[in-house]
């Protein structure tokens, strides 16, 4: 019974601490539409995290842990071509949502964004531009799933990591670039020849990776060639140089009913310039794509 009461006492007290904390601090928010809270000053322990002026910005995204979500997807080896296509919309649905963007380039599980130099957007924080970009993305990539892989369940939410990474220079970006489809190449020149052994050839995995071991890109392009018939260049473009987008401007035709008055209904034909993101599956380390987009890169300061 005395226990009771002491429990009911201190729950009273409890109640009472707590209305008049409530009361108080309320007091700090209303008395004056200028006056701050005490706790204002922990905003100050946010770091300044704007990125350089006159960099480009690269975001790059990448898939946690895709080895296993692709073995659980049924993922086709090397490509699959629904997890191809919807990396690429989901993109597409970041670059939609973030005109600066002027370039991105994905391949496999990773996608990189590039900022324009000149970029205000989120006054330059790296934290905000980098989690509106992956939080975007990965919210497409779960969204449209259906729409590309049909039957085939999403089983787990997907993750994804971002990073940011600065370039000054033309130069150092269009070699950023060039690193990326480069390892594209690699890796898909290493997994095709890998998988045509395993799927044609009838080598265990095990066997398949001794064969490759040691051997540079001619030697694999050989085995393609003499073994199995395939040409390594005739082989489809998007898995060879990954995927490009950009912005272009196309021409679009609408028809309008309109009335003027006193006149009939009648059918109008508008044609107008639009932005859209275009695709492109092509070499970006030579100088042929940046002379034909002479308009993705801005000159490089003085
Ligand atoms: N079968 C198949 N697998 C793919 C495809 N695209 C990506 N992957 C898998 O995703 C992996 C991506 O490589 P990484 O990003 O280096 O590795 P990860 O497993 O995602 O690991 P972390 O990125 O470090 O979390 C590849 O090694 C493949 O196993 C595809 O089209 N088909
Ligand atoms: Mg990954
Ligand atoms: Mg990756």
């Amino acid at each position: 019974m005395r226990i009771h009461m002491v429990i009911q006492k201190r729950s009273l007290f409890d109640r009472l601490l707590k209305s008049c904390f409530v009361q108080s601090s309320a007091c700090l928010f209303t008395s004056s539409s200028m006056a701050k809270s005490k706790f204002e000053y922990v905003r100050n322990f946010e770091t300044d995290d704007s990125c350089l002026r006159n960099c480009y910005i690269v975001v790059r995204l990448d898939g946690r842990n895709f080895h296993k979500f692709a073995d659980q997807h049924k993922f086709t080896k090397p490509n699959d071509n629904r997890a191809l296509g919807l990396m690429t919309h989901s993109a597409r649905s970041v670059m939609a949502g973030l005109e600066d963007i002027v370039i991105a380039y994905g391949q496999s599980d990773e996608f990189s964004f590039i900022f324009k130099k000149t970029s205000t957007l989120f006054k330059r924080r790296a934290s905000k531009l980098m989690t509106h970009v992956v939080s975007q993305f990965s919210s497409s990539y779960v969204f449209y799933w259906k729409e590309f892989f049909g039957d085939q369940p999403l089983l787990y939410p997907p993750g994804f990591d971002g990073r940011v990474v600065l370039y000054p220079t033309n130069h150092n970006l269009r070699d950023y670039l060039s690193w990326r489809q480069a390892d594209c190449h690699i890796n898909n020149l290493y997994n095709t020849v890998f998988w045509t052994l395993v799927q044609k050839g009838g080598l265990t995995t095990t066997e398949a990776e001794d064969r490759l071991k040691g051997t540079l890109a001619a030697d694999k392009n050989e085995i393609l060639f003499s073994e199995f018939n395939i040409n390594y260049n005739n082989e489809s473009a998007i898995h060879r140089k990954g995927t490009i987008l950009i912005w272009e401007m196309q021409e679009e035709t609408v028809t309008k009913r309109t009335k003027l008055p006193c006149q009939e209904e009648t059918d109008v034909t508008v044609t107008r310039n639009r932005r859209r993101v275009r695709e492109h599956h092509c070499d970006i380390i030579g100088e042929q794509f940046w002379q034909e987009h002479a308009d993705i890169l801005e000159h490089d300061n003085p």
